[in-house]
């Protein structure tokens, strides 16, 4: 029982997929019913890693989501069209759908799901998170019985493979981007990277599975990594931190609240200092980890490779491997009728509802969460101020952040050069409006030259 894989793209991921589909020696048995059918690309002419069966390769996309003979399309181009098009294609086929492309899922995830659940077939995102690291599944499947409180994590490989080479070499930004543009981590654009796009697109995705309601991608808060210097890098390490780009995702709703409301989600995206001693710290490279609260499980993190060819492969593949297995019994079963049941069934007027979908494997959300405003969230901050080196500075701070019901756990001064210092202050948990009414004061003041960063703290 074959099944045939219409592939779109053959990019860093494309060809990881194409590897582990035309070497299936010691891995599960289902693989060898898997066939690569055709392959869609943007140029014929492109040198490539994997030798295809002839004819295979085609810039002719919308052949293969509406090829007959295709059962399943993975969609590895990327972006937002044509892949969104071409997805929506595909359904109309009744074809089941495995993609890595969060930024699609994120924005148009709604379209996409509305439509297979129409359509009555599967579209999977094992890959869009997480790279090789099984996430996606987790928790659909394994953490179902849980209330999730929490969802915290490193999910973008790129920035982390960054930080950690600025953290443990001081290399320059620019360098540590492009050698991971050269492993393929990035996305064709690093700017949805480096600006916590990517990481935005996935949070968003983890945080609609967790809560079990849609996200609006546009709600999500999100700051990347270009304002992260190695000055701060260096006194992060000093005060005892490192620093990570977070995705962090929390249901502010408590449990007892009516289930006829929308849940408030606080969902963001940004720099973050990390104690040393914190599971999420000693995530580095292109590593990612996603530490998941629930109840009763408690904490659960996952971790492993964020991105690159085989470990987004590995995440791919498997969801066109559990499709296979669905199409398996549901073709053994289908035999198994026709074989048994014969003039009375064929007799009975056929019906061209969609098959019933497994509801733990469909995405069927019905209505969006509340995002909770940024003001009103609660965190810790890292503030590096420049001033000037004279009695009363640190004083004029504290009243100042003290005006504001700021209550400060550290205040250091790290440098002097000339009658110029360097000031670090770390706060308590603070309302995030408060917090930028200080920071307003305190710019203000005669003795700061500047607010050089603020950053914050987990
Ligand atoms: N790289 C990674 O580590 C990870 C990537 N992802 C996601 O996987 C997806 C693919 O990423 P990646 O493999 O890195 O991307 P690449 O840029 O390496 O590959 C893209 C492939 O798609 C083809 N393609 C792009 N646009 C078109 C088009 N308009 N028509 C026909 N073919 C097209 C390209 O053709 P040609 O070869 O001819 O140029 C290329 O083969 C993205 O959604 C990405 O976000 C997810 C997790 C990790
Ligand atoms: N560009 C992404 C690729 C995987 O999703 C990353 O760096 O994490
Ligand atoms: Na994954």
């Amino acid at each position: 029982m074959a099944f045939k894989v219409g592939l779109l793209g053959l990019g860093t991921v494309g060809t990881g997929t194409v590897k582990i589909l035309l070497d299936p020696a010691q891995r599960n048995p289902l693989l060898k019913d898997v066939v690569l059918h055709r392959v869609g690309v943007r140029s014929l002419h492109k040198p490539r890693e994997v030798d295809l069966p002839p004819d295979c390769l085609t810039t002719d996309l919308a052949a293969i989501v509406s090829d007959p003979e295709v059962d399943i399309v993975v969609e590895l181009i990327g972006g937002i069209e044509p892949a969104r098009s071409l997805i929506l294609e595909a359904i109309d086929h009744r074809k089941h759908v495995v993609t890595a492309n969060k930024a699609l899922i994120a924005l148009h995830g709604e379209e996409i799901f509305e439509a297979a659940a129409e359509a009555g077939v599967y579209v999977l995102l094992e890959a869009a998170v997480g790279g090789g690291i099984p996430v996606i599944e987790p928790l659909k499947q394994s953490l179902c019985a849980n209330r999730i409180q929490s969802i915290s994590g490193i999910v973008n490989g790129t920035t982390n493979y960054i930080l950690t080479r600025m953290q443990k070499e001081g290399g320059s930004f620019l360098d540590m981007l492009e050698a991971a543009q050269h492993l393929g981590y990035a996305e064709a654009d690093p700017t949805a990277d480096v600006d916590g796009w990517d990481a935005a697109d996935k949070i968003a995705i983890l945080a609609s599975l967790a809560f079990g309601e849609r996200v609006r991608r546009s709600e999500v808060y999100s700051e990347g990594i270009r304002q992260v210097t190695t000055t701060d890098i260096l006194y992060a390490d000093r005060l005892g931190f490192v620093i990570k780009l977070l995705a962090l995702a929390h249901r502010v709703t408590p449990p007892t609240a009516e289930p006829d409301q929308p849940h408030v989600i606080d969902i963001r995206v940004h720099p973050t200092l990390v104690a040393k001693g914190h599971p999420l710290a000693s995530v580095n490279g292109v590593y990612n980890a996603i530490l998941v609260e629930g109840d009763p499980i408690g904490q659960v993190m996952f971790y492993g490779p964020g991105a690159g060819a085989g470990p987004t492969a590995s995440a791919v593949m498997s969801d066109v491997l559990n499709i296979a297995a669905l199409l398996t019994v549901e073709r053994g079963n289908s035999a198994m009728v026709s074989a048994t049941v014969s003039a009375a069934v064929s007799a009975a007027p056929r019906s061209d509802a969609p098959p019933v979908l497994d509801p733990l494997l469909a995405c069927t959300y019905h209505r969006y969460c509340t995002i909770a405003s940024m003001e009103e969230t609660h965190n810790r901050f890292y503030a590096r101020l420049q001033a000037n080196d004279q009695p009363g500075v640190i004083g004029q701070l504290g009243t100042c952040f003290g005006q504001h019901g700021v209550s400060l756990e550290s205040v250091v001064q790290l440098e002097n050069t000339g009658d110029r210092a360097t000031i670090v202050v770390v706060t308590h948990e603070v309302r995030e409006g408060d917090f930028w009414q200080a920071i307003g004061d305190i710019t203000a003041l005669d003795c700061i030259d500047e607010v050089a960063n603020v950053l914050r703290v987990l």
